[in-house]
């Protein structure tokens, strides 16, 4: 049986029909142009189902990171709006950074009660225990202040909050701390304390209004500085530390976009920040858990056994001096991303004046728990520690009316309270 040939596969057989060859030749040159135009049809239709494959395949990637996203929508706006709102005359609308985190959560509690209207952002990473930055977003919630769940690096959520609120200050506190954390994890310090804050100060910068900033510097800029007490006008030129590297590259990055988009620029330099609901990194808070379940603490000790101590600062005489900061700063002079005339510039210390050794510190410990500490007195690793630490506060007194009032015996003691009524008095026993 013969094969078909082409033209009996795409033309309707006509049985019966002579072909005379003027037909034929009509036909060839009628098949030529069909094939042609159904060639191109084909074309045709092969790109629009590309294009419709692959509109079809972002609109699902959207839609999946729409999806996954923990920020965005109406429902969403309305919250950080209605928690931006200000109850008070003359009120501020601020973003607090790493509300979730020690100071964070103390300094949005503090405008809050006053009337300012407060919007949190936190990523609640697991540096340390996220249970804690969640307790703390419950508390802060309880206030109405909506924490936006989130990392500074995501400009893209950045410039959503500056577009849905016109935010009048920024008090940014979320950083990677901890000094010694820095051996282990060192790329987190960039991330955080330098991508991160670069990224928040250029959302900053286009914002319109700019808001004015105060953030979070540290003690540990002085490094291996001897002269004390420590002054601002001090140098800070040779840091013990990556992270307290960051921390003075934060403040050399802060002045450059003062002085290019006219940001308004406070930076504090925080002393050993300790108090209720404080991080559990830190040595008196580790401390209180080991000697309540009779673990041993590993005391440093500097050369020639000196004994390691700092200006421990309460969180409270903090939260003052954060305060009284955002309400002496002055406005950004910027807009449209261009500055319009000089903008202030400030660095302080924060601290409180009066530094304690560690093993006193854990004395008063002691005395508070009622428990003998079984201390391991270790020389001081060279992991970024430095022997001690002690503030000039003239400064921020003059300017900001900076006062604490809280010495170590009373902040502890507050501590401690919270402590035992947050995890329970657990002897020998793991605590949440
Ligand atoms: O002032 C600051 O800027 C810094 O204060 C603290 O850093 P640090 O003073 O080192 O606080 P802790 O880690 O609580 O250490 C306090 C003292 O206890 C000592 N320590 C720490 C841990 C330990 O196991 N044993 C011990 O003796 C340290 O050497 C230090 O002298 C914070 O952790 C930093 O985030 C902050 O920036």
């Amino acid at each position: 049986m013969p094969s078909l040939n082409e033209e009996e596969l795409f033309l309707p057989s006509t049985p019966g029909k002579f072909k005379d060859r003027s037909n034929t030749m009509h036909r060839q040159f009628h098949r030529c142009f069909a094939s042609t135009s159904t060639l191109f049809l084909w074309a045709l239709f092969l790109v629009a189902l590309t294009a419709s494959y692959l509109s079809f395949q972002s609109f699902v990637e959207s839609g999946s990171r729409y999806l996954s996203s923990t920020w965005g929508g109406i429902q969403w706006e309305k919250q950080v709006r209605t928690s931006a709102q200000i109850h008070r005359a003359n009120g501020f609308s601020v973003l607090v950074t790493g509300a979730a985190g020690f100071v964070g959560t103390h300094v949005s509690l503090a405008l809050r009660k006053r009337g300012d209207g407060v919007v949190g952002l936190d990523n609640f990473n697991d540096y340390y225990d996220p249970s804690l930055k969640k307790a703390r977003k419950s508390l802060l919630n309880a206030r109405n202040i909506f924490i936006v769940e989130g990392d500074i690096n995501d400009s893209p959520l950045l410039a959503k909050l500056f577009d849905v609120v016109a935010f009048t200050h920024v008090m940014h506190l979320a950083a990677q701390a901890g000094v010694r954390y820095a051996i282990e994890n060192p790329h987190s310090y960039v991330h955080s304390n330098i991508a991160g804050l670069v990224a928040l100060l250029e959302a900053c910068t286009t914002a319109n209004p700019q808001p004015s900033i105060v953030w979070a510097s540290s003690s540990s800029v002085y490094g291996l500085n001897e002269k004390v007490p420590f002054s601002e006008l001090d140098r800070t030129d040779q840091p013990a530390s990556l992270y307290a590297a960051t921390k003075k590259a934060g403040e050399e990055i802060t002045h450059t976009y003062n002085h290019i988009y006219g940001l308004s620029i406070t930076g504090l330099r925080f002393f050993t920040v300790y108090g209720p609901w404080g991080r559990p990194d830190m040595a008196y808070f580790s401390f209180t858990r080991n000697i309540l379940q009779g673990k041993p603490i590993t005391v440093y000790r500097g050369k020639n056994r000196v004994d390691l101590a700092r200006d421990f600062t309460y969180i409270d005489d903090i939260v003052k001096g954060c305060v009284a900061s955002l309400d002496t700063a002055k406005k950004s002079t910027g807009s449209g991303g261009k500055k319009r005339g000089p903008a202030q510039y400030r660095i302080f210390n924060l601290g409180n004046t009066s530094p304690v050794t560690v093993p006193m510190m854990v004395g008063i410990l002691e005395r508070q728990l009622k428990v003998k500490a079984k201390k391991k007195m270790v020389e001081m690793p060279g992991n970024g520690d430095v022997p001690f630490t002690h503030a000039n506060i003239s400064l921020a007194r003059r300017e900001l009316g900076y006062k604490p009032t809280t010495d170590l015996q009373t902040g502890l003691k507050k501590f401690v309270r919270w402590y035992l009524s947050y995890y329970g008095y657990s002897h020998g026993k793991s605590v949440k």
